[in-house]
């Protein structure tokens, strides 16, 4: 894939943009394999692989420029916007709303926030495009002040935008190189996109974590399901659930399946989907996971962890060597912290392993390993 962008040299973020795809892929399973190391009884399947471009479902677009003229993409070093409206990795719908954003941000008067100068109100466009074409946007601002003209204009983007959703204010009110702050505003009556996978619904509200390639993420759940379904466990811990991917999809009657999760509103989405297909066995719970493991009366047959780069980490990977659970599934996007975890669990061998390419043109990638006590 090419990338104007790129080769202008006003965006490096896709670092392997321009190599051939099957070599990006290539390289990945090689650096897995060197981290996880020599094993004679691991079985590495083949690499689950996607389309190269129009792969991310979510847009965290930095709002630069100023109302009148805005600039929707990334910051330079001096801090200025650059516009990146055209880049080849968002999808149709999601991409077709970028010029009606920037119509928007002129009508509403949102002044975009000024790195240099710390002046100015809208910081921030994250737009999240579900499977089924339907859209949610949040504006992340430095204070109120604009809100009021948010909603005064918002029929307009709602009838300019008709995929659009669900439509929220975050307020990041501090000088921060984050992406957004702890407070939401719901500006729609309808807070909850629906995310459809492999016939699932789940239910993503605004401060809540999806997997970034929706395609690549219902391989990752097939699979993994597969996996279970083999083993047919009992009970299930789904730790890192996030809206309860994973667990929605291992649950089955006779199945007891719980879910741990830090994030409060993605729980009240997993739950949503829970109750809305009837599942009776399976809960969620907002806590830390490892809390959860070591606090547990008993543990269950088969855990499923799927945590963030930095991994389960040593508290709750020895609670693993220690414990009776048969199997693991880990589901990492850093293979670095998943070979430190392995390291601490020498009873739990990776059986089988398998590169996920979530995130083309970068070295970034997934990789799901089914562990087994020996
Ligand atoms: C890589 S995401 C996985 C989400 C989910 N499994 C999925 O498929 O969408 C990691 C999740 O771990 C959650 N998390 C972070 N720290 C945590 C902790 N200490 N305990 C439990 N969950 C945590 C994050 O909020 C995020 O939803």
């Amino acid at each position: 894939m090419r990338c104007a962008y790129f080769d202008a040299g006003v965006c490096r973020s896709c670092t392997w943009m321009g190599r051939p795809h099957g070599e990006q892929v290539a390289d990945k399973e090689r650096h897995c394999a060197d981290l996880l190391g020599e094993r004679a009884d691991l079985r590495w399947l083949p690499p689950v692989t996607g389309r190269e471009s129009r792969y991310r479902n979510k847009a965290k677009m930095v709002v630069g420029g100023s109302a009148e003229h805005p600039r929707l993409g990334i910051l330079d070093a001096g801090g200025r916007g650059i516009d990146l409206q055209g880049c080849g990795l968002y999808p149709g719908t999601l991409a077709a709303s970028f010029p009606l954003l920037a119509a928007f941000v002129t009508r509403a008067n949102l002044t975009p926030y000024d790195v240099p100068t710390r002046t100015g109100e809208l910081k921030n466009l994250l737009v999240t495009q579900s499977p089924d074409g339907e859209l949610m946007v949040r504006f992340v601002l430095r204070s109120q002040e604009p809100v009021a003209r948010i909603r005064k204009h918002l029929p307009w983007l709602l009838d300019a935008v008709p995929q659009l959703r669900v439509v929220s204010v975050n307020l990041l009110p501090d000088h921060r190189a984050v992406l957004e702050g702890d407070r939401e505003i719901p500006l729609t009556e309808t807070q909850t996109l629906r995310m459809r996978v492999n016939g699932i619904d789940l239910h993503l509200r605004p401060q809540s974590f999806f997997q970034t390639n929706t395609e690549v993420a219902a391989a990752l759940y097939r699979h993994a399901t597969s996996w279970v379904e083999e083993l047919a466990p009992a009970s299930v811990w789904d730790l890192y659930c996030g809206v309860g991917g994973f667990a929605l999809h291992v649950a089955a009657p006779g199945r007891e399946v719980v879910g741990i999760e830090t994030s409060v509103e993605a729980i009240a989405s997993a739950t949503q989907s829970a109750s809305a297909r009837g599942l009776s066995g399976v809960r969620f719970a907002a806590g830390d996971a490892t809390q959860f493991a070591l606090a547990a009366e008993s543990a269950p047959e088969l855990v499923i962890v799927n945590p963030p780069r930095r991994g389960i980490g040593d508290e709750l990977s020895r609670w693993l060597e220690d414990s009776d659970v048969r199997h693991v599934v880990y589901s990492s996007c850093n293979a670095a912290s998943l070979a430190r975890d392995l390291a601490v669990m020498p009873s739990l061998r990776p059986r089988r392993a398998q590169v996920l390419d979530m995130f083309p043109q970068t070295p970034h990638y997934e990789v799901l390993t089914l562990l087994e006590r020996v």
